[in-house]
């Protein structure tokens, strides 16, 4: 089981450039290999899970040719040529390893196929509720089989005809919106969904990206079946979810400057700049648009971090970006509320109780809800020896937490981080090693602890 020590950091570097985004990376593999022709995809995540969903079109008919690799041999920019939308019954069981997103987006796209898949999935991912994709695409016609009440992995989906619907989504979330819009894809008629507050959009834009038109009219998401996706080469921008490590660390240090390089910056997906200036950062971005997914540079300016109060409809915004928000909420003078989120109960683990546990290991007093949590901020964080559940989020955010503990901090069951992020631990080394040159990094102020339960007038009143 691998490790990882974290000391209180040395320097915040001057930039950091994260690899691309992990949401983009699975829909590029997964319509790229449903076009008729070649895709050349750039900048892709060569993470376990993204590798996955790659691994699942090859089995069921699309090729792929690696035109680059990373400095470990994984491929970042590929070839993918797809054969249409009737993809080849796979020989065997697709494994999904770890991604949840792999296991939903798969289940639209297999319930118009017309032969029957097994899809399975790692411990965490067979723990994870597939009912709320079953549900839908039972509406339409198929049928989606699984362990328990829940329907969980090994799950089967039963492909063939499928009728259109109008479907509103009982949580918000923009894997079962995915699911249900690439069902009705390949079904007649018009398939709508309904979301209760707006979730990213990748799947809407990477569609017209390939030809295929999806219209947005309030929080109704519609398809028209039928539509054939012409190939077409893509750029995916570096995975805002990866660089909200990063500006949570620089924005807890007074006078850091830290530019965030070609980052997605999806509206949809922006929440974490929101929160950190709400919080006290200063941040400026620049916007360019490559390929319908706006990206740009991030500066981040640090300072003393303020409470606030995260809820409602910005929870979609930012709901992988939660645990590091929560680690930045243990640096911010006052009390911060997380509510309206127990989406995070089922994630790779139940984020709320892991998040809390951790953040009490270090000294940091917090209430957990069913929804949510109540962290109050401020005091110095204590290093102490913890456990990412096997949930790679939890795994970095607390890793960046170690750079403002006392002493050492030890992660423990850091393998998961590879599902998202590899190359994690190599951007860790450049906050944790002196500069190679002094004018390579604005130096860290120490942070002055502020006392406990002082309140500030500006904080956020909501
Ligand atoms: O559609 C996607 O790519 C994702 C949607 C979110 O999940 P939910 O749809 O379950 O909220 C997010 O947590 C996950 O990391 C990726
Ligand atoms: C929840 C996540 O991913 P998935 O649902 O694809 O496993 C995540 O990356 O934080």
């Amino acid at each position: 089981m691998s490790q990882i020590k974290v000391r209180k950091l040395k320097h915040i570097p001057s930039e950091i450039t994260v690899p691309g985004d992990k949401s983009i990376s699975h829909r590029s593999v997964m319509f790229a290999g449903l076009c008729e022709g070649t895709t050349v995809i750039e900048n892709f995540l060569p993470s376990e899970d993204c590798l996955c969903s790659l691994s699942a079109m090859q089995a069921m008919g699309a090729e792929c040719e690696v035109l680059e690799t990373d400095g470990r041999g994984k491929p970042v920019k590929l070839a993918v040529t797809g054969h249409g939308m009737k993809l080849k019954a796979p020989a065997a069981p697709i494994d999904c390893g770890n991604s949840g997103t792999t296991m939903r987006l798969m289940s639209g796209i297999l319930a118009a196929q017309r032969f029957n898949t097994t899809m399975t999935g790692d411990e965490s991912l067979s723990r994870r509720p597939m009912k709320r994709v079953a549900d839908p695409l039972a509406l339409m016609g198929a049928k989606v089989t699984g362990q328990g009440d829940k329907i969980c992995a090994p799950i089967t989906v039963h492909g063939g005809d499928l009728n259109a619907i109008t479907y509103t989504l009982p949580m918000a979330s923009a894997q079962v919106k995915s699911a249900v819009l690439l069902a009705g894809w390949n079904t007649q008629g018009k398939t709508s969904v309904v979301e209760p507050a707006v979730t990213r959009d990748h799947t809407e834009r990477l569609l017209a990206h390939f030809g295929v038109k999806v219209v947005r009219d309030g929080n109704t998401v519609s398809i028209y079946g039928g539509q054939k996706p012409e190939a077409k080469d893509l750029y995916v921008p570096g995975d805002i979810s990866s660089a909200a490590f990063w500006m949570v660390a620089a924005a807890a240090t007074p006078g850091a400057q830290l530019i965030l390089k070609d980052v997605g910056l999806n509206p949809t997906r922006t929440g974490i700049l929101n929160v950190l200036v709400r919080m006290g950062a200063q941040i400026s971005d620049n916007v360019n648009y490559a390929e319908g997914e706006p990206r740009g540079n991030v500066v981040i300016h640090g300072g003393e971090l303020n409470a606030t109060v995260i809820g409602g409809d910005e929870i979609p915004n930012v709901i992988d970006e939660l645990p590091i928000l929560a680690v930045a909420a243990a640096l911010a003078r006052g009390t911060t509320i997380i509510k309206d989120a127990k989406e995070l109960r089922v994630k790779e683990t139940d984020r709320i109780s892991a998040v809390a546990q951790n953040l009490r290991l270090m000294g940091v007093p917090v209430q957990e809800f069913e929804d949510g949590m109540e962290i109050t901020g401020g005091m110095e964080l204590t290093g102490t020896t913890l456990t990412s559940y096997g949930d790679h989020r939890i795994a970095m955010a607390f890793a960046i937490a170690g750079l403002y503990a006392e002493g050492v901090t030890t992660i423990e069951d850091t393998e998961c981080i590879s599902t998202s992020y590899p190359g994690f631990e190599r951007d860790l080394a450049l906050f944790l090693n002196e500069p190679r040159f002094p004018d390579e990094s604005t130096p860290v102020i120490n942070r002055v602890p502020h006392e406990v339960g002082e309140r500030l007038s500006s904080q956020d009143p909501s």
